[in-house]
């Protein structure tokens, strides 16, 4: 018998470890590009399962992305998936620059393909090179443990089986059956910045401090990602412990460590309705300098209009007209 590519077998593998716990009978959908990544992926969960579905979005952005979408899914039929879905978004109107109008466009497809499929779950290919540039781009942003955690293995519906699979790996199984991927224009262009991570960054640090230094990232981020579980658990607790008649109980919060208490400020905040992308870290900051830097400031304001004050002992959520 001829021996399987060691590629297409670490791909195969991590399809099959990542789906071990959903029965052989429910259906799974792939979400493909066309990319190395998902036709790896896509490839390996044919391979492993016995009911697979695609779903392959056109973003309409690009130039013939309505013909990369009708490739793929022709491909796909040949090759067994059913069912095989194009969804076709806009993404006009969508908050964010075009990358995140898209992404939003996609998960939302995404997740109405499966809901109609009665799909137990949907998979995407980001590998682990991926996992290494959010980390790096959440570093340099300044971002918290949340950020620093990279991207979940599991979400809700969607999967990640490929967290731990070299991207070079996804490609080379792709070579290996006979695959021809299609190439991104957006991965090379160096008007973003996880283009440029991806080109000069990671190629940089693997020259200066060898070849582990990706997969240790991703490493990191899946042990950050366990401790920012636990602290969100705490906080959570810590939260309900803090409330008060009027708001949350300044003594309660001053007794809390500095990591709980700016995520219960968080959550508090989020809670009031900031919405979470607006919300920033200086106005984490801020709220604690209610509780422990106290010298009679004025009321902090957070994203959305709100509010928030300190009477006595107390911080209370203040509307516009009632903020002295
Ligand atoms: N147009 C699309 N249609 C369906 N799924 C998509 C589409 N674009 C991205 N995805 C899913 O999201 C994952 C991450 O996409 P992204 O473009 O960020 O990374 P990538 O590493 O270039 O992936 P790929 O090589 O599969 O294109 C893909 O692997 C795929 O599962």
């Amino acid at each position: 018998m001829a021996r399987i590519p060691p590629p297409v077998a670490a791909v195969r593998m991590a399809v099959r470890r990542g789906l071990a716990d959903i029965g052989e009978d429910a259906l799974v959908l792939v979400a493909c590009s066309g990319g190395a990544d998902s036709l790896a992926l896509a490839s390996a969960a044919r391979f492993s399962r016995r009911r697979v579905g695609l779903v392959t979005v056109d973003h309409g952005l690009q130039e013939g992305s309505d013909r990369r979408a009708r490739s793929v899914a022709a491909w796909a039929r040949d090759a067994g998936f059913d069912p095989v879905r194009i969804e076709t978004v806009s993404v006009a109107g969508l908050p964010g620059g075009p990358e995140a109008a898209a992404r939003t466009a996609r998960y939302e497809a995404l997740a109405g393909a499966a809901a109609e499929a009665g799909a137990a779950a949907v998979l995407l290919g980001h590998t682990r090179d991926d996992q290494a540039e959010t980390v790096l781009l959440a570093l340099a942003r300044g971002a918290g443990p949340r950020g620093l955690s990279g991207m979940p293995g599991r979400r809700g519906i969607y999967r990640r089986p490929l967290l731990d699979v070299a991207r070079a790996d996804t490609r080379k199984a792709c070579a290996a059956l006979g695959l021809a991927p299609w190439e991104d224009p957006h991965n090379t262009d160096p008007a973003y910045a996880r283009s440029r991570v991806r080109a000069s960054v990671l190629p940089a640090l693997v020259d200066a401090l060898g070849p582990a230094v990706l997969g240790n990232l991703a490493r990191t981020a899946s042990l950050v990602a366990a401790d920012n579980e636990a602290l969100d658990g705490l906080s959570a607790v810590a939260l309900e412990s803090a409330r008060s008649a009027a708001g949350l109980s300044v003594p309660v919060l001053a007794g809390l460590s500095a990591a709980i208490r700016g995520r219960v400020l968080h959550r508090w905040a989020r809670e009031l309705g900031a919405p979470g992308g607006a919300l920033a870290y200086a106005h984490v900051v801020a709220l604690d300098a209610l509780v422990t830097g106290w010298h009679g400031q004025g009321p902090v304001f957070l994203p959305a209009g709100i509010g928030v004050a300190r009477r006595s002992d107390d911080l209370v959520r203040v509307v516009p007209a009632n903020i002295s």
